[in-house]
């Protein structure tokens, strides 16, 4: 643990925007970061990060204060740090699950659980995990991607909107001084915006107008936002799926105003040709975060009665695409995959 100036915050994930958050953090001073790294740790460990950054500049050779292999085990039933910070993609549809990456690192009761991630109700399962932790919500509008192991190109400037999740166990007037923390610590370096939302939910839902329909569309094209709009595709596919969105957003008591769907359309510059994240996981082979992206705003719009048929059509081409990832990350032959779909029928 550390003293009051200085937090002692563990990130996992060092990928597009974890670094950037590590680089945040501890370029305001009140942070001591320790990050978690994975596929790129020899590369980062060795020769550090190249950070090509539109906040913070070009940067070789970068590393947080510590960089590690694994999550660090809790020692004497007390964690070292006092933020875990989870910055990994979020697939609840194959695991582990963000309970069990965040927990060796957690004293229950204790260190405050802070996700940095896309989607609707990812909090879920850690409530149910970690019934007596504050955890936070943290919604980040960066725009920034791992290229190669330790390459980072930053080029949307980060703007984190930091609330606190319900938990049933915890006094909300502390969870909610911890996110205020949060927020004083993001915000020291000067360098990013970094907001306190009242209702962690609301930002996830005006995001999800973004998420749900722009990601899975360019994820399932392989294409960028521009394309979209060059092709006239925006007012038969991505603005009616937007719109289910908004009506699934207000139906769970969440009024979004009438313009959003338009500035969600227009927030790319087009000449960046942008492809969003779940894009650039579908490009490298990587699974991709349909579930808490699509899946569950679905869910949560048809639990309403929401009439949603775009958002329909979009969720299965995510769950065909997510079965190709599988079947490729896992090397299965199309005999292999013939012979258990026979075998699985009664
Ligand atoms: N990229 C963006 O611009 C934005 C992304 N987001 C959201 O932020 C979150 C993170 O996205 P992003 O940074 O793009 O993701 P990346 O894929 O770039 O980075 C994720 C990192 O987490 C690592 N990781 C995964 N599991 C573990 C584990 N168990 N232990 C240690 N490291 C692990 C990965 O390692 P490995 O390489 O080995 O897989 C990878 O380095 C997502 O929820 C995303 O939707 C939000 C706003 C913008
Ligand atoms: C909207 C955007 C581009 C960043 O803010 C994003 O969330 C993503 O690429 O997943």
């Amino acid at each position: 643990m550390s003293d009051e100036d200085t937090a002692s915050i563990l990130i996992i994930g060092g990928g597009g925007v974890g670094t950037i958050v590590a680089l945040n953090l501890e370029c305001g001073r009140r942070a001591k970061v320790t990050l978690v790294l994975r596929s790129n740790f020899d590369r980062v460990s060795q020769d550090g990060f190249s950070i090509r950054s539109v906040d913070h500049g070009n940067l070789t050779g970068w590393q947080p204060h510590k960089v590690v292999k694994k999550v660090p085990a809790i020692v004497n039933g007390t964690s070292a740090f006092d933020f875990v910070v989870c910055c990994t993609k979020n697939i609840p549809d194959f695991g582990p699950s963000i309970g069990d990456i965040v927990q060796p690192a957690v004293t229950l009761g204790q260190t405050t659980i802070v996700l940095i991630q896309n989607g609707l109700n990812i909090e879920l399962p850690l409530v149910e995990q970690f019934p007596q932790n504050t955890i936070l919500s943290g919604v980040s509008f960066m725009g920034s991607h791992e290229l190669e192991a330790g390459v980072i190109e930053h080029d949307f400037e980060d703007k984190l909107v930091v609330g606190a999740f319900q938990n049933v166990s915890v006094d909300a007037e502390l969870s909610s001084a911890q996110a205020r923390d949060f927020v004083a610590r993001y915000s020291a370096g000067g360098k990013t915006v970094c907001e306190y939302a009242v209702d962690a939910n609301r930002s996830r839902w005006e995001k999800l107008v973004y998420n749900a329909t722009m990601n899975p569309i360019c994820a399932v094209l392989r294409t960028d936002t521009a394309t979209l709009r060059l092709s006239n595709s925006i007012e038969n596919l991505v603005r009616p799926a937007m719109e289910e969105i908004r009506a699934a957003a207000s139906a769970n008591g969440y009024n979004l105003d009438a313009f959003i769907a338009q500035r969600m359309i227009d927030m790319d510059p087009m000449e960046i040709f942008f492809k969003p994240s779940m894009c650039m996981d579908a490009l490298k082979g990587n699974l991709i975060e349909f579930e808490n992206l699509v899946g569950e705003p679905l869910r949560a719009g048809k639990k309403h009665g929401v009439a949603m048929p775009v958002l329909t059509v979009i969720y299965d081409m995510c769950k065909m695409l997510q079965w190709q990832l599988k079947a490729t990350r896992e090397g299965r032959s199309q005999e292999d995959m013939l012979k258990v779909y026979h075998s699985s029928k009664p």
